[in-house]
């Protein structure tokens, strides 16, 4: 499913004329393309959805107290590759996990993190150091390159990651010669050295790296297929999820015989499984923390270090444009705010090195952060394992999914695919609706899949009205505007329907999981056992707004004064979602419903 935000802007740039909604209250919004968002942006202040709450006590401002060193074995690793890991050190932020603090005050567009090439794990360097590596090479020269299969489906995936917007098909600089995609390629060699240092295996340099990533990275991959279906029933993050799960299922199904390959060959090491639970981890991982860097062709690598860096919603305030440490882009150096990551080549002396810019100055103790992109509570829940409150989010919308229906019903459909290609079209887009206003284009799209002319030649002339003039004309006796605002709230109408819960429902699930949180005061700082608990519980503490304490094992963690399984912590989040989207759904049927009024009341005046 390649969905987009792309052709909504190309649709919307397109719509002149006529324009729906413009000037009043219900007004156009569009996404920008994930492909071209230019900055990454962090802010040092804890997000206003976090106000509070962050089990580190380092607000903005707060000097920072001396505490033992975290992760000292990663860190030690760090510095004997070169790195000066100050001014920035690793502190537990709470419910953020790990995230990096200001050491000492920070002047504005300080270069910070500075990470070589050779601490980069890119696909290339994934490929080379395999075990896997005579065979990959070998498909390289074979120029076996992507599979449209894997390319397609991770790159939605890609999407999700770290709102890489990283499309995982061949995408980096040196992508011609890369045997895979650079999703599976990471994947591959990511799986491998978590075999590798579950067998005490210290040969590789990157062990000490591997150690600090989560045993659980807490994304919609670790969530259970079944409970992943019942919980997100209605809601278009059904599809998201689909794309990720179906993303990472056509990446496996391409390494498994390379790997069977391999292991039949004698070069996988008897003790390295190569195991599909090791490649789904991996897949966890590179979904919530791989970094796709502009300044290196959009590539996408792993960044110890760089991928401690938490997401603030805030951190994006000010400029066009965000991704995340997982879609960290950021050439361009963004707008007025937003620490702004990606390669720079005349870093560290012109070598060139992974540089994170700060946006502003920042006092001792202060967390920085980045934003992973404009995403909304859902779709972080789904690529990172955390929640932020719907209701806070700026990003927070509804992906209402419009097409042709392909099903046979529609006797027009292949003369509509045929026409919506002819503007630059896909054959069906999701449109994200929000509370503000109708995403720019809706209205016109939605005019021409529902059109049914007597004649349908008329079709061609009515997609350049539409697409190309913005023009809404009559068809057939027929207001094409009013049509499209009737479907619309049909639409709205139906989605909402579609929810297997009530409002009522919803807002009790989620409230009852906020005061259960907000009553029970944080605890101390984890240990790493405590890790993976803490992880999945994020999300529904995050939904909270608040910290929930990491418990005990076997998926139960401590919220409130209960203990509760994780199911029931995603169950809580996603029920807050759903209160959102509803009140977007309901938002955008009274809007329709109000245009709709007015278009029949101006039509009787003009007849009159
Ligand atoms: C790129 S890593 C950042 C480092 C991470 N905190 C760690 O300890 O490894 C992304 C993960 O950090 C956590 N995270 C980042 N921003 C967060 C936020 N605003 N609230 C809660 N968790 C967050 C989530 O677990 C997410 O999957």
């Amino acid at each position: 499913m390649a969905l987009g935000s792309q052709s909504i802007q190309s649709l919307g740039s397109r719509v002149r004329g006529r324009r729906v909604g413009g000037g009043r209250a219900f007004v156009a919004s569009t996404v920008p393309p994930r492909g071209r968002r230019s900055s990454v942006h962090c802010s040092a202040i804890l997000g206003q959805l976090f106000k509070g709450v962050s089990g580190t006590g380092l607000g903005a401002g707060a000097a920072l107290e001396p505490q033992p060193e975290l992760e000292p074995e990663f860190q030690s690793w760090l510095r004997g590759q070169g790195i000066t890991t100050q001014p920035l050190v690793l502190r537990q932020c709470g419910r953020e996990g790990r995230g990096l603090v200001a050491e000492r005050a920070l002047g504005r567009g300080e270069a910070l993190l500075q990470l070589p090439d050779s601490l980069l794990l890119t696909p290339q360097r994934a490929a080379e150091e395999s075990c896997l590596a005579p065979l990959l090479r070998q498909m390289s020269s074979e120029g076996a390159s992507t599979s449209a299969a894997i390319g397609a489906g991770a790159g939605a995936v890609g999407g999700a990651v770290g709102g890489a917007g990283a499309v995982a098909g061949a995408g980096g600089e040196a992508a011609a010669a890369l045997p895979l995609p650079e999703w599976s390629l990471l994947a591959l060699y990511l799986a491998e050295l978590r075999g590798r240092a579950a067998a005490g295996d210290r040969s590789s340099r990157w062990g000490a790296y591997v150690d600090v990533l989560p045993p659980r990275p807490g994304t919609v991959l670790d969530w259970p297929a079944k409970e992943t279906r019942q919980l997100l029933r209605g809601s278009p993050l059904q599809r998201l999820a689909d794309s990720i799960s179906g993303a990472a299922a056509a990446s496996w199904e391409e390494l498994a015989p390379l790997i069977a390959r391999g292991k039949a060959e004698g070069l996988v090491p008897p003790h390295v499984p190569l195991s599909k639970a090791d490649v789904d981890w991996a897949f966890g991982v590179l979904l919530s923390r791989c970094i796709r860097l502009p300044g290196r062709g959009q590539m996408q690598v792993l960044a110890p270090w760089a991928d401690l860096l938490n997401h603030d919603v805030n951190a994006e305030t000010g400029s066009a444009a965000a991704a995340g440490p997982a879609g960290a882009s950021g050439s361009g150096g963004g707008g007025a705010g937003g620490c702004h990551l990606d390669w720079e080549p005349a870093a560290r002396g012109g070598a060139g090195a992974l540089v994170l810019r700060t946006d502003r100055p920042y006092s001792p103790g202060q967390q920085v952060y980045v934003s992973y992109g404009p995403k909304s509570s859902g779709e972080l829940l789904l690529s990172y394992g955390f929640c932020p409150p719907p209701a806070a989010n700026p990003h927070q919308d509804y992906k209402l999914l419009v097409g042709v229906d392909v099903s046979g019903a529609d006797p027009l459909a292949a003369l509509k695919v045929e026409v919506l290609a002819k503007h630059g079209l896909p054959p069906s887009l999701e449109f994200p609706l929000k509370l503000e206003g109708l995403p720019e284009g809706l209205l016109n799209y939605v005019a021409f899949v529902e059109a049914a002319p007597k004649v349908p030649q008329e079709l061609s002339d009515l997609g350049s009205l539409l697409f190309e003039e913005g023009v809404f004309p009559l068809l057939d006796g027929t207001d094409t505007l009013a049509a499209a605002l009737k479907s619309l709230s049909g639409k709205c109408t139906a989605a909402l329907k579609a929810y297997p819960t009530t409002m009522e429902v919803d807002q009790a699930l989620a409230a009852g999981a906020a005061a259960a949180v907000v009553n029970r005061p944080p605890r101390g700082p984890r240990g790493r056992g405590a890790q993976a608990a803490a992880t999945a519980a994020a999300p529904a503490a995050a939904a909270a707004g608040a910290t929930a304490g990491a418990g005990g094992e076997g998926g139960l963690v401590t919220l409130g004064t209960e203990d509760v399984s994780v199911s029931a912590l995603r169950e809580a989040a996603v029920a807050g979602i759903r209160v959102r989207e509803r009140q977007i759904l309901q938002r955008t049927q009274a809007s329709a419903s109000a245009q709709l009024a007015e278009v029949k009341r101006a039509a009787r005046s003009r007849r009159r």
